[in-house]
């Protein structure tokens, strides 16, 4: 699967997580929406859930601060696909669901559309990068088994009743 990153590098270089996977040649950074290939957009606002049907070679992130993560900044061009009920295990956001870093969205992102070795290879390189796979595990199984986004949506519905 090809990955790509829409980066705006308005977020702490120091802790962007994009810019880490880039260094590593495991991503591509486009400073633009036009020079950012199209394919599957991971945007949490959209309102189809991703899902196995999501047959892609191309996966596309977002990497803004939060604060700055609005409905209209997600301006790229492609199919976009809201994660479902997740929760992240980065240092800043642990524990909460939805909020995830640019590394755990691809890596969900990759495991939902059934490449869990690939996921397994960007969070290698970080030290909470286990953990995201370790705390989602069961979630991340059953949406991977899913047929479509109304199923993983019904199995969402499950995680956040719990919650509830
Ligand atoms: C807002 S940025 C924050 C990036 C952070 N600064 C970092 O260093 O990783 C996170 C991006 O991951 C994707 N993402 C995170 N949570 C998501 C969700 N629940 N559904 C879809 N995409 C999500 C989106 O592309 C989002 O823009």
């Amino acid at each position: 699967m090809d990955l790509h990153v829409r980066y705006e590098g308005d977020d702490d270089p120091e802790k962007c997580t994009a810019r880490k996977l880039a260094r590593f040649d495991l991503v591509d950074l486009h400073r633009s929406d036009r020079a950012t290939p199209y394919g599957v957009v991971l945007n949490p606002h959209a309102e189809r859930a991703l899902s196995p049907a999501d047959a892609t070679g191309t996966l596309v992130a977002l990497d803004c601060s939060w604060e700055s993560a609005g409905q209209a900044r997600f301006s790229i061009p492609g199919e976009h696909r809201a994660l479902p009920y997740l929760v992240a295990a980065n240092p800043v956001n642990f524990g909460k669901p939805f909020r995830l870093t640019t590394v755990e969205a691809l890596a969900a992102g990759l495991v939902i559309l059934g490449d869990r070795p690939h996921a397994e290879r960007l969070l290698a390189k970080f030290t909470w990068g286990e953990t995201f796979l370790e705390l989602n595990d069961e979630p991340l199984r059953r949406y991977a088994d899913c047929a479509d986004s109304a199923e993983v949506v019904a199995v969402q519905g499950e995680y956040l009743d719990r919650q509830a």
